[in-house]
C-alpha cells in the first residue's frame, strides 16, 4: 500500500473511534448522574485500575502497555472532567515532581491548584475548594515526608490512591558544566543525587532552595549557576538539560498519596494505611503488631513519630496489605485496638506500582 491509502485507512479507522469515544462518553455521563443522585464521588481510583488491567490484557501490540495506559490516562481524565469539574490541589510550585504526580494520576482534563505547603492542601480538600490533594510521603533514598505524616494526626481526609513516581534528576544550566560556579537543590533532591555532586561539581556553591522548580527559576534568572530538577522543570523554564538521571540510585521513587473525604472500595489488591498510639507498657507495641501475625498480615511499612501532643508519647504509622472491608483484616484491627490508646485508619487504596 502507498502513504496516501494507508492514510486513507486511518481516516476511516480515526471515524470509527471518535464515534465509540462518544459513545463510552455517554456511559460514563450516565454513570455520573447516578453517582451525583447518591451522593458518591465521581472520582473511582478502584474502578480506573480495573479497566486499565483489563485493557493491558486485551491489548496485543504493537501499542506497548505503557502506551496504551497513557492513552486510557487521558480518556478518563476527560470523563473525569465531563462528570464534574474536578479541582485538584497539590504541593507546589508548578512543575515540580508533585505536579508530575498528579498529572500522571489524573491526566490533563482536570483544574490543578498548586499550593504553598502540605498543610494548605490538607485544609483545601478538607474545606471542599478543592476535591482532592496530591502530597509525597515518602522518597525511597531520602526516607519519610514528617509533615505529611504529622498532618494525620488532626485530619479526618482519607488516602484514596496512591502514585509510585520515578524520579529522575537532571542537571540543568545555561551554561558548561566546567563554568557552574553555583548549583540550586531543594535538600531532597540533593540527598538524592548527593554523591554525582560530589564527584561532578565538587568546587561549586551549594544553595538550597523550597522546590525542584524554585531550583530552576533561580539558575535561570543567575549568572553561572545551575538547578537540580526534573524535566518538567526544565521546560517551564527553558533551561538546557546538562546531564540526566543524577540520582546516585537508580531506582529513587517517591510515593505520592492522593487525598479525598471518601473511601475507596476494594480492588483486591489494595494497601491501608494506619496510625496508631500504643499504651505505655512494657512490650506494647510487640503485642500490638501480634494482632499481624496471628492473622497473617504482611506489614509492609512502620514509622514512629512524636505526637506533639505529649512528651514521649509516639504515634505509629503502618502500612499493610489488604483493605479494611476484608474481613481477616478487620478482625486483625480489632485485636491491634485492644492494645492501643487509638487505632485511626488513613485509607485502604488500590496497591498500584
Ligand atoms: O466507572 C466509573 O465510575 C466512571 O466514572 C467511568 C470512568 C471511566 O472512564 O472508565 C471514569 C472515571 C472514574 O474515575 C472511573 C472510570
Amino acid at each position: 500500500m502507498h502513504i496516501q491509502e494507508h492514510r486513507k485507512a486511518i481516516d476511516r479507522i480515526d471515524q470509527q473511534i471518535v464515534k465509540l469515544l462518544n459513545e463510552r462518553t455517554r456511559h460514563v455521563l450516565a454513570i455520573g448522574e447516578l453517582k451525583r443522585k447518591a451522593g458518591q464521588e465521581v472520582y473511582a481510583p478502584h474502578r480506573e485500575q480495573a479497566v486499565l488491567q483489563r485493557v493491558c490484557r486485551l491489548n496485543k501490540g504493537p501499542i506497548t502497555n505503557e502506551q496504551l495506559r497513557a492513552i486510557y490516562r487521558e480518556i478518563m481524565s476527560s470523563a473525569l472532567a465531563l462528570e464534574k469539574t474536578l479541582i485538584v490541589a497539590y504541593l507546589g510550585p508548578e512543575a515540580t515532581f508533585t505536579h508530575q504526580a498528579a498529572i500522571q494520576r489524573f491526566g490533563s482534563s482536570l483544574q490543578y491548584v498548586p499550593l504553598k505547603t502540605i498543610a494548605d492542601v490538607f485544609h483545601e480538600v478538607s474545606k471542599g475548594r478543592a476535591d482532592y490533594g496530591v502530597v509525597p510521603v515518602e522518597n525511597s533514598t531520602e526516607g519519610v515526608v514528617t509533615h505529611t505524616l504529622d498532618m494525620f494526626v488532626d485530619s479526618d481526609l482519607k488516602i484514596v490512591s496512591q502514585i509510585v513516581l520515578p524520579i529522575q534528576h537532571c542537571l540543568l544550566s545555561r551554561y558548561p558544566k566546567d563554568k557552574i560556579r553555583r548549583l540550586y537543590a531543594h535538600p531532597q533532591s540533593l540527598g538524592q543525587c548527593r554523591a554525582w555532586v560530589q564527584a561532578n561539581l565538587p568546587r561549586v556553591e551549594i544553595i538550597e532552595t523550597s522546590s525542584n522548580a524554585r531550583s530552576a527559576e533561580l539558575a535561570r534568572k543567575t549568572p553561572y549557576a545551575a538547578a537540580i530538577a526534573g524535566e518538567l522543570a526544565a521546560e517551564k523554564y527553558g533551561l538546557p538539560i546538562l546531564e540526566r538521571d543524577i540520582q546516585d540510585n537508580a531506582a529513587n521513587a517517591t510515593r505520592f498519596l492522593v487525598l479525598g473525604r471518601q473511601s475507596t472500595p476494594p480492588t483486591g489488591n489494595d494497601r491501608t494505611s494506619l496510625m496508631i498510639s500504643v499504651m505505655h507498657r512494657v512490650g506494647a507495641l510487640h503485642s500490638a503488631l501480634a494482632a499481624f501475625r496471628r492473622y497473617r498480615i504482611n506489614m509492609t511499612k512502620i514509622e514512629s513519630r512524636p505526637s506533639r501532643r505529649k512528651a514521649w508519647e509516639y504515634f505509629f504509622f503502618i502500612d499493610v496489605e489488604g483493605h479494611v472491608e476484608e474481613p481477616r483484616l478487620a478482625r486483625a484491627l480489632k485485636m491491634l485496638a485492644e492494645h492501643c490508646n487509638f487505632v485511626k485508619v488513613l485509607g485502604s487504596y488500590p496497591n498500584t506500582e
